[in-house]
């Protein structure tokens, strides 16, 4: 890559002097290549330097580069500016001259590189310039499009938008017809570069990544034939990244695929790498298969079917609703995220219930537990995951169509005896068991009793509200909370029973109110 970097003072462009002192440092019979972003005083600076260079006897040859593609074509001389597609140039035109390729040629393939790449950057926050308090110039919940890497203002300042519809803004701006800033049509072969700018973790930018490759793909029909993530060209402690698209070709590949020992260039970016295709669309997958045939739910809802769904949809709708309150406790007993997690599974139910066999109460229940597996993650998704399963067999040895009542808490019971006997936890560890233990303890009091059915459902529910309020006062002996010291516990109920109970309870009122207008 490079041989040497002029550095000026912070966001200044370096002095002659600076930039005549590394060139004489470097420079030997091929020649120096001078590969400057374009800023007015980098331009002045360099170029003065490269003329007092030349007048020295060396051979000293200029590349520019203008890879912004934030703003509109510009009015005056400025031209546009220099950003991290710059680094794709250092790469082209190093592995170029270690080629052993002339000063002249090395020029041209960089100049040709310089012209093939577009660049876009969004900033999360305004950096700091060393000494200086930060501008408080991007309010809250706000970012900067098109910014440049000096803490320049950028293009437009938006509201924050989730990755997705940034990366599609940010890619359809680079490619857009009307600049014609890169030579890039359908059907082409690109690199993407995708850059941290100094505050945004590896992690974040493989997000960018992950959304920017399969929009290239399919939304504008080019062939990504490598990606780099990472922190390549900086501004301070600047959150935000930006994308670089560079047309790629058979000899550009070869460059940017010969070895560096420039430390931060990715460990992988080079060797065999099999030719990148253009996936064509397919149209999206039927919601729940079975056995081969797409599921779509029973076409009309017994009177069980009935009281099930709106069972099933007021306990998915509680959770949803104790989402924040849920995160809240779980942010002073765990690590913040119960209600997430929780809110995530009741989701997937709610979407997935019109595909629900719901006249089958037992394979319904099956098919809460695979909703749940697919996307709850967590403690609370295996937990819940484990809880459908015993239900589900539990349910399905019953011969009768219909479930009966007691079925129902033998179901509950058994669910409750796999949590225990794979999560090892049971009354009075302050689990969500703490919830369901005594719900399950007066459901099955009451229908012994001859209570009736959901009389029993409401009061075995006030039990399991009740349960969960008491955690408060327990020591936790399992789940993240165990870490947590007694007195931080001591007021603020375990999250999982809270959500167990809420569920529960919404379960229970929608069953009465349902039984009561069927
Ligand atoms: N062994 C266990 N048995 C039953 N419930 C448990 C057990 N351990 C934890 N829980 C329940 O899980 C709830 C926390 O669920 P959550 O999904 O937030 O998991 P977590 O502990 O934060 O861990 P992670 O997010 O890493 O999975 C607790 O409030 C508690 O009710």
């Amino acid at each position: 890559m490079l041989t040497a970097a002029i550095c000026g003072d912070v966001f200044a462009s370096p002095p002659v002097d600076s930039i005549l002192a590394g060139i004489r440092a470097v420079t030997g019979p091929m020649g120096c290549l001078l590969i400057v972003k374009n800023y007015t005083g980098d331009r002045l600076n360099f170029g003065l330097a490269a003329e007092q260079a030349k007048s020295e006897g060396y051979k000293v040859e200029t590349v520019i580069v203008g890879d912004d593609c934030a703003l509109p074509p510009p009015r005056g001389i400025a031209g546009r500016r220099g950003l991290a597609g710059t680094v794709l140039v250092h790469k082209v035109a190093g592995a170029a001259a270690a080629a052993g390729l002339s000063l002249l040629d090395v020029a041209t393939e960089a100049k040709h590189a310089a012209d093939m790449i577009g660049t876009m950057g969004v900033a999360l926050s305004v950096c700091t310039l060393p000494g200086q308090v930060t501008s408080d110039r991007l309010g809250p919940g706000k970012m900067e499009l098109g910014l440049g890497i000096h803490g320049e203002p950028g293009a437009a300042v938006a509201d924050l938008q989730p990755v997705d519809v940034i990366v599609s803004h940010v890619l359809k701006q680079i490619l857009s017809p009307e600049t014609n800033y890169v030579p890039i049509t359908r059907g082409n072969r690109v690199v993407l570069m995708v850059n941290g700018l100094g505050a945004t973790p590896m992690m974040e930018l493989m997000i960018a990544t992950g959304k920017a490759v399969p929009k290239l793909q399919l939304e504008h029909g080019l062939a990504v034939d490598r990606m780099y993530t990472g922190s390549f060209m900086t501004s301070l402690d600047m959150a935000g990244f930006s994308i670089t698209i560079m047309k790629s070709d058979q000899a550009v590949l070869q460059r940017l695929d010969a070895a560096t020992k420039a430390p931060c260039w990715p460990i992988g970016a080079d060797g065999n790498h099999p030719p990148a295709k253009i996936p064509v669309p397919i149209p999206p997958p039927a919601l729940a298969t079975k056995n081969g045939e797409t599921f779509g739910g029973p076409l009309q809802l017994n009177q069980q079917g009935l009281i099930l769904e709106a069972a099933i949809e007021a306990a998915a709708k509680a959770v949803i609703n104790l989402k924040d309150a849920l995160n809240e406790w779980d942010s002073k007993v765990g690590d913040g995220d119960c209600g997430s997690t929780m809110f995530r599974g009741a989701t997937a139910v709610l979407e997935d219930i019109k595909c629900y066999p719901l006249n089958d109460a037992a394979e319904t229940v099956n098919e809460i537990g695979s909703s749940i597996r697919r996307v709850m993650g967590g403690t609370s998704g295996i937990i819940y995951t484990i809880f459908c399963k015993a239900a589900y067999t539990k349910l399905k040895s019953s011969s009768l169509d219909d479930i009966t009542p007691k079925k129902w808490a033998e179901a509950l019971e058994a669910s409750i005896a796999a949590i225990s006997k794979y999560g090892g936890a049971t009354a009075g560890y302050r689990t969500l068991l703490d919830a369901l233990i005594p719900a399950s303890e007066v459901l099955r009091k009451r229908l012994d009793a001859g209570e009736n059915p959901t009389t029993a459902f409401i009061q075995s529910s006030e039990a399991a509200s009740a349960g969960a309020e008491a955690t408060k006062n327990m020591q936790a002996l399992a789940g993240r909370s165990s870490y947590v010291f007694g007195e931080l516990l001591a007021a603020v109920p375990d999250p999982g029973a809270m959500g167990a109970a809420a569920w529960y309870k919404a379960a229970a009122m929608a069953v009465r109110d349902k039984s009561l207008h069927t």
